[in-house]
């Protein structure tokens, strides 16, 4: 999916993503073009700088997402996708019927960051679906991914039943919550000398402040995109995607020095009820460096005048307002499905983090799209990284644990926990104690999130 498909109350809740990270680095040129075994299609590379191919793939993106791509957003916001990195699917008769596309990105790892794929933009025409077009354009996109060097790929899924099959694991969950107008909220030292100013939000004046706040503030499971137009594109106003709220605004909050210490890019909706007025804030990408700016910029979000309620999601689900809350029951909490990770090179990938406790584990991995992956890995390491070694057949070494790609990728950012993996039966012990002893290693003191929406 893209911010362009995203009803506005949804992008509200779930923004585009950052580039605070920012590297200009362009990843090498992908050849591979898997084909679908159905008669008459072919897997074709997409140029989103040439008019008709552009103009074919949002002809696609209505077909496939159900809505109608704004004459604005054409205008307003910049258009993402980039060349060497979009694939469609052509049918002989009707032309383009199948997309995808991905973003060159840098994924925080416990530790650290790696690069990584950002698959967006997955759409079939509800007339060619189920005849194995996904497929194709997902086996082509994890080649293309592990032909480039990115040992990880992650995505937001539409639905969360089409992505296990291709290998990737739900890594991080999070929560949406509503809160009342005037929520009681925990004190928390260091508030006081915090000023919070609501102000029109521009890209001129807070592009910067926005993407220096989410990067000293982001998780593991933050995906920064390499290009800043996808951060510009948060400062875009689209009327259709607006849904009849005001034009964006922004909460800064600074310290006594005029530092700014949390934002949030934020509307309010107006509302008229039977008792009075109920409008609705609608709480959009934010970031807050430490729990007194936090508690500052929700405390004035949580008391403007006419609204009744603050919507927001894609909380961590330790996030810290959640601590702040005195009645936690209050805020209406829903957990969802947050960012999807898949590992693409497993070496790469798993030295390329931190682990939380010594490990020196052997997990036996299965992956059927790709072969490379699949075998026994001897995991050594701890808080300065690992060493991520193949075993040889024969090898006499036990194998602690017996996964899935895709539960390794679960458990990749440290907030899926092996044990429970265990626990649940997806991931086999193979030595008695492995599970819980690897669980300490690839666990993290933080929950990971991705506030990006891609
Ligand atoms: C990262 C992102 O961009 S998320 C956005 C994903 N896009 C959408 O949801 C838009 C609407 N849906 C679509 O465009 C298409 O239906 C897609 C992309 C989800 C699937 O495309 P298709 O070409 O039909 O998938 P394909 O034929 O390769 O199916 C592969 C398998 O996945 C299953 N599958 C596909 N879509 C779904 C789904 N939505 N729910 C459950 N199973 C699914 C198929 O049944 C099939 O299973 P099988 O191998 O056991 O027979």
């Amino acid at each position: 999916m893209t911010l362009t498909e995203v009803p506005a109350a949804e992008q509200e809740q779930r923004p585009d993503a950052s580039s605070a990270a920012s590297v200009p680095a362009s990843a090498p040129t992908a050849s591979v073009l898997v084909q679908p075994g159905a008669p008459g299609y072919t897997t074709v590379e997409l140029d989103p700088t040439d008019d008709a191919d552009k103009a074919a793939m949002i002809d696609v993106d209505e077909w496939a997402f159900s809505f109608v791509y704004p004459t604005e957003a054409l205008e307003n916001t910049h258009f993402v996708p980039e060349k060497g990195r979009t694939v469609g699917v052509r049918h002989e008769r009707d032309g383009l019927v199948a997309v995808h596309a991905s973003y060159e990105a840098d994924l925080r790892v416990p530790g650290g960051a790696v690069p990584a794929a950002g698959l967006t933009w997955v759409g079939v025409h509800p007339g060619h679906r189920r005849r194995g077009l996904a497929t194709a354009m997902l086996t082509t996109h994890l080649q293309r991914t592990a032909e480039r060097g990115e040992p990880v790929s992650a995505l937001f899924a539409a639905e969360p039943e089409i992505y296990g099959r291709y290998g990737y694991g739900l890594a991080a969950r999070s929560v949406d919550v509503q809160l009342g107008r005037g929520v009681a909220l925990r004190d928390v030292p260091g508030t006081e000398g915090l000023t919070c100013s609501l102000e029109r939000a521009s890209e001129d004046r807070h592009l910067a402040l926005v993407a220096d706040l989410l990067d000293r503030a982001a998780r593991p499971g933050e995906l920064f995109p390499r290009r800043d137009a996808h951060l510009r594109n948060y400062f875009a106003e689209v009327p259709d995607w607006r849904e009849g709220a005001e034009l964006r605004r922004i909460a800064v909050v600074r310290d006594a020095d005029g530092d700014p210490r949390a934002f949030c890019l934020f509307r309010r909706k107006e509302s008229w009820g039977p008792t009075g007025p109920e409008g609705t804030v609608r709480a959009g990408l934010w970031a807050a460096v430490d729990g007194a700016a936090n508690r500052a910029l929700w405390g004035t979000l949580t008391d403007l005048d006419l609204m009744g309620t603050v919507r927001l999601g894609g909380l961590a689900v330790d996030a810290p307002l959640l601590g702040q809350l005195v009645n936690l029951r209050s805020a209406k909490l829903r957990t969802a499905d947050n960012v999807w990770v898949r590992i693409v090179d497993l070496p790469a990938a798993l030295s390329a983090r931190a682990y939380a406790a010594p490990v020196d584990v052997v997990l036996e991995v299965t992956d059927t799209v790709l072969p490379a992956n699949a075998g026994r890995w001897r995991v050594e390491g701890g808080p300065s990284g690992a060493r991520v070694t193949r075993l040889a057949d024969g090898d006499p070494t036990p194998s602690g644990l017996a996964l899935d790609v895709a539960e390794l990728g679960a458990a990749y950012l440290g907030g899926i926990g092996l044990a429970s993996l265990v626990a649940a039966g997806l991931v086999r012990e193979v030595t008695p104690g492995a599970g819980a002893a690897a669980a300490a290693a690839f666990g993290w003191p933080l929950a990971p999130v991705c506030m990006a929406d891609f």
